[in-house]
């Protein structure tokens, strides 16, 4: 999505305002809500539902061959920005047969500008093999791998100076959850995010609890809403009502084709980030294309 593409979408289109009676009926026919329906106004060409596929380290030349050829065959629904985030060493295998329908990410990057840095790989690089989109602050990079705040707030000043767009990821731990701690652990990651990004237009939030990532447990639609609203608040307050109103939040965390569309129907819910079911073609179709109950209900 270099140009975020026509928003012909329905969703926006559906919460065009002028004149204001008009507004109300959308609202009333859609079960939209007013503050949705604002939102969705105030997105004006960015606000389309956002769905990516994190691969993760899974993958060979031919499973991701049959993959490509599944997604290349699958019908998307127009509003929906869909990307995929193969293994670095699969990026360009992906990027030279995936539909350009399909935007193509990596799910890590090094924290600034190539050089004697072994088996890192840049984000100079991958802007050459024409990657769009990095994920940053993924669950496992900060607690499998050990990277803090501070180093992910600085990979995503990098990449987005290299002009990728970022998956910047948040998400507490289940004892953090359980302390009651779920907002604080939230918004510490997003304060180090903010205090190296200047520009939103190219920032996507996945809120992925780590207690739902891979486990099968995914966190119910009134779990995520709660702090997709909480982040949205705090970027109200702490960067501005522009990005809180239009920066996209999505959920990640054991989404699959059976609960995506009661998630997606969240006010707060602009889309998913997706692992273990975006290595299904068909599966991570029928995610992308729950965009479609965001226009029944809101
Ligand atoms: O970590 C995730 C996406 O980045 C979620 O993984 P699962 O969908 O496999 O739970």
């Amino acid at each position: 999505m270099a140009a975020p593409s026509s928003l012909a979408s329905s969703r926006l289109a559906a919460a065009a305002p002028a004149p204001q009676h008009h507004h109300q009926n959308h609202q009333l026919r859609l079960g939209c809500s007013r503050r949705r329906a604002q939102r969705l106004v105030a997105m004006a060409g960015s606000g389309k539902f956002f769905v990516g596929g994190n691969w993760k380290c899974n993958g060979t030349k031919e499973s991701i061959t049959k993959l490509v050829s599944d997604l290349n065959a699958a019908t998307l629904e127009s509003d929906v920005d869909v990307v995929v985030a193969p293994p670095f060493i699969y990026i360009d295998q992906v990027k030279s047969s995936l539909t350009d329908r399909i935007e193509v990410s990596a799910q890590n990057t090094w924290i600034g500008k190539g050089g004697a840095f072994t088996g890192e790989i840049s984000a100079e690089q991958l802007v050459d093999i024409g990657c769009q989109w990095v994920i940053l602050g993924h669950s496992e990079r900060r607690h499998v791998i050990g990277e803090d705040d501070q180093f992910i707030g600085k990979k995503a000043a990098y990449a987005l100076s290299q002009n990728l767009k970022v998956m910047a990821c948040i998400g507490e731990l289940l004892e953090e959850r359980e302390a009651g701690k779920t907002f604080d652990v939230c918004f510490k990651q997003m304060k180090a995010f903010a205090d190296n990004i200047t520009d939103w237009k190219n920032v996507v939030i996945a809120y992925e609890p780590v207690w739902a990532i891979g486990t099968g447990k995914v966190a119910s639609p009134e779990q995520a809403q709660e702090v997709h609203a909480a982040v949205r608040d705090w970027l109200k307050t702490n960067v501005s009502a522009d990005v809180a109103s239009t920066v996209r939040i999505i959920y990640g965390g054991s989404v699959n084709a059976a609960n995506c569309a009661e998630l997606a129907k969240k006010e707060d819910i602009d889309g998913f980030l997706v692992g273990g079911a975006s290595l299904k073609g068909p599966d991570f179709a029928t995610i992308c294309n729950s965009v479609t109950s965001k226009k029944v209900t809101a």
